[in-house]
């Protein structure tokens, strides 16, 4: 595509487009509770078939015009992102497109021991890695699959030794796995790596969601400071989605995701692609914007860029700041979130 003149594009609530997050898949070879409970997501669950997927070309080009609109920022997910096939190559494609400054992926680091070197070569800067509990058993029936901490800890450690950029990401829910707040701040502490604590979200429509099962940010920042003393740091870039802390006396860093008690929707300049090629302008989205079936009737770069244009410029999405005010906002189905990829 010739390079057009950049072009910044704001919604109604002048928040500028400037991340893209790009689902690949919408397959995981975990089951999570709170993403994709086995008991709806068994075997015989219908996942997006290969041709419904965008193509690496396809993401690529829409990357490309992303780009022209201000977005710097790419993350991968999924699913599990690091299932597709060749994910690399798609890293490398992305990597070439001018404008864009920082490619992440958001993985459960199982695959990881496989592909982080492969990664980084093609030019991924860095992973997020997500781990619930350093105790295999509440991690195996977290992850719904068995899976150990140890084939996670693997997987850090490989995008270690390739030279990636780590964060690790824990789901805290309340009576589930919150005696393991304290043992991942300590180990993570000693490891080096960046901890943020998320709260639990009513993503989706299958996982059960309940008020008190969250544990509050600023409960869990009492309890580390307890032990840990604790100071806030400013935010390393706008809208970043943590709230930053460090260890007193020490460079390094804790962070801390609060959807449900801190809502950050008012710096909110994530636009989201499902692997299917439908366009989110929010996580809590009800419904997107097909870009897949104009992208394939030979729509040109303009046309598609317009479409894109219109969506965001008619944004106003803002859900967790209204779910901060009542808990029953949405009317319609929300999108899952193994679809969208958080
Ligand atoms: N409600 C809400 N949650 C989000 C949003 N963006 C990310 N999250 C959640 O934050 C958690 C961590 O997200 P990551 O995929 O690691 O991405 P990130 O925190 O934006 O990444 P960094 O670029 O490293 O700051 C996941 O559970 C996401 O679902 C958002 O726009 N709204
Ligand atoms: C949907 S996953 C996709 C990427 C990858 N499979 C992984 O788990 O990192 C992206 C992130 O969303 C988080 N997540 C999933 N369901 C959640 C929920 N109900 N509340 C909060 N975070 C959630 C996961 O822990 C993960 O950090
Ligand atoms: S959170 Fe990630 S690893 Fe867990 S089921 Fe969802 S997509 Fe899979
Ligand atoms: S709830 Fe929607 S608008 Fe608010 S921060 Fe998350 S994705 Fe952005």
């Amino acid at each position: 595509m010739t390079a057009k003149a950049h072009q910044r594009v704001f919604d109604r609530f002048k928040r500028p487009l400037s991340d893209l997050r790009i689902s690949v898949t919408d397959k995981c070879n975990f089951r999570c509770r709170y993403c994709m409970p086995e008991e709806i997501f068994a075997a015989d669950y219908p996942f997006l078939p290969q041709e419904k997927l965008l193509t690496f070309e396809e993401i690529t080009r829409l990357v490309r015009i992303f780009a022209t609109l201000g977005v710097k920022k790419i993350r991968i997910t999924g699913g599990e992102p690091l299932l597709r096939k060749e994910l690399p190559t798609l890293i490398k494609m992305i990597r070439q497109v001018e404008g864009i400054e920082d490619i992440a992926l958001t993985t459960n680091g199982s695959l990881l021991p496989k592909y982080a070197q492969a990664l980084k070569s093609a030019g991924l800067n860095r992973v997020n890695v997500s781990l619930d509990s350093l105790d295999d058993e509440r991690f195996g029936k977290m992850n719904g699959r068995g899976f150990k901490v140890r084939d996670v800890l693997k997987g850090i450690e490989a995008a270690e030794k390739a030279g990636l950029g780590i964060k690790i990401n824990m789901v805290v829910q309340r009576g589930v796995n919150d005696q393991d707040i304290l043992p991942m701040a300590r180990y993570f502490r000693k490891k080096g790596h960046v901890l943020r604590f998320i709260e639990f979200m009513d993503v989706g429509n299958a996982n059960g969601w309940r008020l008190e099962h969250v544990v509050p940010s600023r409960e869990i920042v009492q309890m580390i400071n307890a032990e840990m003393p604790l100071e806030p740091v400013e935010p390393n870039y706008y809208g970043e989605v943590a709230s930053r802390y460090r260890y007193k006396g020490t460079k390094q860093e804790i962070g801390f995701i609060s959807s449900v008690t801190e809502a950050f929707c008012s710096t909110c300049t994530r636009a989201r692609l499902s692997a299917e090629g439908t366009l989110y302008t929010c996580l809590f989205a009800t419904a997107g914007t097909d870009l897949r079936t104009p992208l394939r009737q030979g729509e040109t770069d303009e046309q598609l860029r317009t479409r894109i244009v219109n969506v965001w410029e008619k944004r106003q999405d803002r859900y967790s700041e209204e779910r901060l005010k009542n808990t029953n906002v949405l009317k319609g189905k929300k999108v899952e979130m193994y679809h969208i990829g958080g």
